[in-house]
Parts: C-alpha cells; structure tokens; sequence
C-alpha cells in the first residue's frame, strides 16, 4: 500500500505520515528532509539557492546529511523552498522519490507534491492543512524547545511566504490533489489527527475493495 500525504509547512502531515507509517509497517520517507539537504549544502558551500545552476549542484549529496539536525533550521527550511522551485532540482529528487514509493509493500511518504506528482497512483491520499496561525504557533513553539527564539510574527511571515512560494511555482506546485481526502488539523490533537488519518486511509481502501 502506497499512502501521499501532503500539506503546508507545520500543519502536521510528518507526524500523520510517521504515525501511518508505525500502524501499517510501512517505511517512511519525508520528502522536505532531501530539498533541506540540498539547501544546507548550498547554504554551507556560500552558493545561491535562488541559482538554478549552484541547487542542481548541490543535489548530489550524502545520505548521512539527511541526519545533520542544521536540517530542522529556518534558514535551511527557507533556502530550500527557494531550491525546490527550480524544475531540474525536482527532477534530480525524482526518481528517487518514485523509488522509494515503489518498494515491495508499500511505503508512506509526505511533501508537497506526492499525490500530484511522484505517486499520482498511491492507494491513498491525504491533504492534510491548518490555518497560518495555528500553523506558526505549533513552528514558534518547535523552535522554542529546540534553543532558538524568532517572534510569533517574523514564524508566521516565514510561513506565508514559504506557502505561497511553494502554492505558486510553476514545476510541481503544492495542491490538494483531486482525489486526495482533506484533513484540517486546526482544531484536532496530534492523538486525534492521527486517528482521522488512519480513518480516512482505512475508508479510501474499503471503497477501492469494493469497486475491486
Ligand atoms: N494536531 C496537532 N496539534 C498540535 N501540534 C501539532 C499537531 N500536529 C503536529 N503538531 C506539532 O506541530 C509541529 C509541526 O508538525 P510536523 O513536523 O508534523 O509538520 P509538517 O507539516 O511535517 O511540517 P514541515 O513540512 O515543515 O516539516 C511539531 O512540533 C508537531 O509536534
Ligand atoms: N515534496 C516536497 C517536499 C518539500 N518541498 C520543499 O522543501 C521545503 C522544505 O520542506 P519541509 O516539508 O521540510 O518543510 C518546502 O517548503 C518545499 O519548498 C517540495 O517542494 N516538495
């Protein structure tokens, strides 16, 4: 069974998708942690994310980077929106990606164009979001237990302008995919989220039994 789940930054598909994966012994991948890869080693070489040539280069990199917590910081998260928007860097990711989805039993992968692009076919989808500002509450106070301080505004201006970046690009644009189920976690906890997702996944594969 192949499970898209996709969404905004901070509305929760990685934990929805790590959850999804631990109830159905799945692999998981998360997808942002290969465009943060390419975005830290383009930020540690001093090259420009905004290049399409200096992100192409830096997307040969070793898998131990994927580990490297510089990965969970905002400027990598910014830089590597900015690279995820040049088409040869998603196409680099690609068959990667498709690779993983593709493995024997199944996997669950999250991003923002799983559903769209990478796996169009998986058995479910989800699309998975919450308002700005619950978005940069949950961000605000992620950043906080890890050491670093930003302002609620400057978290909440960072999120805006990275959907908005990530809704707007022409190659791969993240978008609620016609056949994917929405899940607003606005109002949900992370127990009750997660039990919505498994949920929902559980009522796309009872109707594709019975249409089988
Ligand atoms: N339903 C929820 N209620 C409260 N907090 C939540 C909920 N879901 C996730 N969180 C918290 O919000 C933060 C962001 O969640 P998560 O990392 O799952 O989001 P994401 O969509 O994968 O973000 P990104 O794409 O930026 O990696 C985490 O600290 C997580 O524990
Ligand atoms: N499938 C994906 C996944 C991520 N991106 C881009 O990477 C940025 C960081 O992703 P996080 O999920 O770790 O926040 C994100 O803002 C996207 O620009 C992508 O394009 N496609």
């Amino acid at each position: 069974m192949i499970i898209a789940v996709d969404g905004p930054a901070a509305s929760g598909k990685g934990t929805i998708a790590r959850a999804l994966a631990r109830h159905y012994a799945l692999p998981h991948l998360d997808t942002g942690l290969l465009y943060r890869a390419v975005a830290a080693k383009l930020l540690r070489d001093e090259l420009n994310p905004e290049r399409e040539a200096d992100a192409v280069s830096a997307c040969d990199f070793d898998d131990a980077l994927l580990d490297d917590p510089y990965l969970r910081s905002d400027a990598v998260g910014k830089a590597a929106s900015q690279a995820s928007a040049h088409p040869l860097v998603r196409s680099a990711l690609l068959q990667r990606q498709r690779r993983f989805a593709q493995q024997p039993g199944g996997a669950v992968l999250d991003g923002r164009d799983i559903g769209t692009v990478i796996v169009p076919e998986a058995d479910a989808k989800l699309f998975v979001k919450a308002t700005p500002m619950i978005r940069a509450r949950r961000r605000h106070a992620e950043l906080a237990r890890h050491g670093s301080a930003p302002s609620l505004d400057k978290v909440l201006a960072d999120i805006r302008a990275r959907d908005d970046r990530d809704a707007t690009r022409k190659q791969a644009p993240m978008r609620q995919a016609a056949d994917a189920a929405l899940l607003d976690t606005s109002f949900l906890s992370i127990d009750a989220a997660i039990q919505r997702a498994i949920a929902l996944v559980e009522a796309r594969m009872a109707r594709h039994q019975s249409v089988a």
